[in-house]
């Protein structure tokens, strides 16, 4: 073969090497292509979609913005899907400035303070709204727990007072729920102008208000009877008197004292106050009533004598099983009830004590009307007295955690209770106060 001849063969032989690397790079190319179509194609659906759901989204705000008529449609069918936007009517300032060693129901800390303005975004005369409720004690307070920190929820909880035992949410004042909503029976001590104060709260400083409504036990507590009138009701609710029992009905969840125990006696506290049935027989057979409802919860004696030597455990009286529930029961009435683990907890109240350094350094605290600026002032709580009442239904409920309870006992206890910073420690049976120190000012705008 002529070089000439050799040197066209060996391109030939090139050139076909080349063409074959370049056909597979533009099939790799092809199908690169064809990828990024795909996936383009698949965006650009998803996009089509969310356009479409944009512009219904926008046609139903345009029915409910634009004329008067459609929008009251528009809300109307919102309202009746359950789907309404909430409007908070007042945020609360409270001596609780964030969740840990706030109490868990309000009837544990009867001294805790705070108070709610209405918000004047919501009425034009914010105290209008407000007119007629200064006759009332105690309001509900419809809350959103608004530092859950998500929105998440189970369908079984493990409630504090069960140390780890699980039941439904719905059978527990959990603030983890569906909806985050919180409801608290407040004492509304008084009213001035557009601001309620309010004291027995469980609800920390910032808390957003969605309600609020006057208590009546006539409506809200099975226990009273319809016919009676708030004079009479007020008779019923000293019945107790006679006894030595000082506690305003309750059958909210947390208290376990006995004198709270004995206000749900609907019978005898009806009874009582009846104009009508004024005969020694009738009083008779209500004291008789009271007798066997105080029987049935272990705090009188069958055989008077026989109780002097009976050691009975708090709130064993209500069933065996924390998680059974107990039935009251009056003459041919039924009652309300409850779960009987909310009086039996398998958990014990706590001892609470100071160290004479705790007691000393809560004494410096002053009242908030104190003029001396040398020394501590309380936002809230009216001097010491109060806060020791405070610290003592805060901690003898046990504020801690389960997990803290039984994984991490040794380790101190932090929280705040109106300006003051506490530090204690939990022992078998007993917390007991170590430290007390003003919050550091920096921290005080959390409280209001
Ligand atoms: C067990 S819940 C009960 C609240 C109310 N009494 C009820 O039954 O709905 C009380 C606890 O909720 C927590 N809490 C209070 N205010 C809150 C808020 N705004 N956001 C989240 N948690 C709150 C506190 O830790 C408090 O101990």
């Amino acid at each position: 073969m002529s070089p000439s001849l050799c040197s066209c063969a060996e391109q030939v032989r090139k050139l076909t090497q080349q063409a074959s690397i370049m056909r597979r790079e533009i099939k790799n190319l092809r199908q690169q292509i064809d990828g990024s179509i795909r996936a383009h194609k698949k965006q650009l659906s998803s996009l089509q979609s969310m356009l479409t759901d944009c512009m219904k989204h926008d046609d139903r705000l345009q029915s409910v913005s634009k004329s008067p008529s459609q929008s009251h449609g528009g809300i109307n069918q919102l309202l009746e899907q359950g789907r309404i936007q909430t409007v908070p009517i007042g945020y609360v300032s409270s001596c609780f400035a964030v969740k840990t060693g706030t109490p868990r129901q309000p009837t544990i800390c009867s001294s805790s303070q705070a108070s709610l303005k209405i918000e004047p975004s919501v009425f034009n005369n914010p105290e209008h709204s407000l007119v007629g409720l200064e006759q009332y004690s105690h309001i509900w307070i419809i809350f959103l727990f608004h530092k859950n920190g998500q929105m998440s929820y189970k369908a079984k909880v493990k409630p504090p007072r069960l140390n780890g035992q699980r039941v439904g949410v719905y059978s527990t004042r959990s603030p983890h729920r569906p909806n985050a909503l919180g409801l608290t029976l407040a004492k509304l001590e008084r009213i001035t102008g557009d601001t309620l104060h309010l004291s027995g709260v469980d609800i920390i400083a910032g808390t957003p208000v969605l309600d609020i409504k006057p208590y009546i036990p006539d409506y809200d507590s099975p226990k009273t009877r319809t016919d009676d009138t708030s004079s009479e009701y007020k008779q019923t609710s000293s019945f107790t008197d006679p006894m030595d029992l000082d506690e305003e009905p309750d059958t909210l969840e947390t208290s376990s004292e006995p004198s709270s125990e004995l206000s749900v006696c609907p019978a005898a506290a009806s009874d009582f106050s009846s104009s009508e049935r004024s005969g020694s027989s009738e009083v008779t057979d209500v004291l008789e009533e009271v007798k066997n409802y105080l029987r049935q919860q272990q705090l009188f004696p069958e055989n008077p004598d026989e109780d002097k030597n009976t050691d009975t455990p708090e709130g064993t009286s209500v069933g065996t099983s924390p998680l059974k529930s107990s039935s009251l029961r009056f003459g041919h009435e039924d009652y309300s009830t409850i779960a009987a683990w909310v009086r039996a907890p398998p958990i014990s109240n706590l001892d609470v004590r100071f160290t004479a350094n705790a007691e000393k350094e809560l004494k410096e605290f002053l009242p908030p009307d104190s003029t001396d600026s040398t020394r501590p002032k309380f936002q809230f709580l009216k001097g010491p007295d109060e806060a020791v009442a405070a610290i003592h239904g805060i901690l003898s409920a046990d504020p801690r955690s389960v997990y803290r309870r039984t994984r991490c006992q040794d380790r101190l206890f932090f929280f705040t209770l109106d300006t003051a910073d506490i530090t204690c420690w939990f022992g078998d049976g007993f917390a007991e106060v170590v430290r007390v120190k003003p919050v550091q000012s920096s921290e005080l705008t959390n409280i209001v």
